[in-house]
């Protein structure tokens, strides 16, 4: 579906992606996952084929954006990071004349702006004014209208992005429904926990480079243990007591509010700190997340 292959882009001097290569298979959901600034929406704009392949090669539905652009863009749907909806307009006009505007005849975009309505629940907010609508709503909306051309290839680049917690789990479950149907899905988010729900093969991303690529378990697996034990001492004692606890594990990380050890379990870690009568104000042992394996390859986490 997609094939880049030593892809760039500059702003001026400035270089926001800097050679990557990304295969995405039909019918997969593909994960850009990075921090702010890694490079994600750069690379979603060119796969758009709305912003100039700055070097390397490209080929989406094995065309190229060059000189295929129009062509492209009529079998993708995109949703972008900002809303664009039309708030001028009601619910199902902004699904039905985007429709028109795709050149769709008026009973197919009819038929289409009802399944999709259903599709996203808003079949009874179909007469509201969009700005009535709920951040979620708008969410759903534009997905729905990212799919009135049948799109193979959807691109959503931070599709939950200031949802609260339950929008972004509904809208979750629309994507998940998506892939069941056949649609292959190309995500760029922030949130580790978002790639390691919808993902089957993600790259993570940081300043223009891909610095590891599989799917969630593979990269976990790679590059972070089991469990993960956290400890958190008083403000400004980290740093010190890491030295302390550094053998109770594979490796320790030091967070400005907590240490994290790294084993293949946790709670004998959490025992061995008593042990030594250390006392951390909380505890907790969790899985390895893909926050970890970020943490590893960039020394940083995802949200800063
Ligand atoms: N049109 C532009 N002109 C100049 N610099 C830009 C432009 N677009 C992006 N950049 C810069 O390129 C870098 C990568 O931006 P990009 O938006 O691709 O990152 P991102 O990973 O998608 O992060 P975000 O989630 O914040 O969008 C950033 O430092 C950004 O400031």
């Amino acid at each position: 579906m997609i094939s880049a292959v030593g892809l760039r882009k500059s702003f001026g001097e400035f270089e926001a992606v800097k050679g990557i290569d990304v295969d995405v298979r039909r019918g997969e959901a593909f994960g850009f996952l990075g921090p702010n600034g890694a490079g994600k929406s750069s690379t979603m704009r060119m796969i758009a084929a709305v912003s100039p392949v700055g070097g390397g090669e490209l080929r989406i539905l094995g065309m190229d954006p060059a000189t295929d652009g129009p062509a492209i863009r009529g079998r993708l749907g995109v949703c972008p990071q900002e809303d664009t909806l039309d708030n001028e307009l009601n619910v199902y006009d902004n699904l039905y004349i985007y429709g028109r505007y795709f050149g769709i005849d008026k009973a197919t975009v009819r038929e289409r702006t009802d399944e999709l309505l259903t599709f996203v629940s808003l079949t009874e907010k179909a007469k509201s004014k969009v700005e009535d609508l709920s951040g979620g709503m708008k969410r759903r909306l534009t997905i729905a209208r990212s799919l009135i051309n049948q799109p193979d290839l959807l691109l959503l680049d931070e599709p939950t992005t200031g949802l609260d917690p339950q929008a972004r789990h509904v809208l979750w479950d629309q994507l998940f429904r998506l892939k069941q149907a056949g649609v292959t899905l190309v995500i760029t988010t922030h949130y580790m926990d978002e790639a390691e729900q919808l993902c089957d093969r993600l790259v993570v991303m940081d300043k223009g480079l891909i610095v590891a690529e599989g799917s969630p378990r593979e990269l976990i697996d790679a590059h972070s243990t089991r469990e993960v034990a956290e400890l958190r001492f008083g403000v400004g004692e980290h740093e010190a007591l890491a030295a302390k606890v550094e053998d109770l594990g594979d490796r320790v990380e030091v967070l400005p509010d907590r240490l994290l050890v790294y084993s293949h379990d946790g709670e004998e870690v959490i025992a061995k700190v008593h042990e030594r009568g250390l006392q951390p104000a909380a505890v907790l042992v969790r899985r390895s997340t893909l926050e970890d394996v970020f943490l590893r390859l960039t020394g940083r986490t995802l949200v800063d």
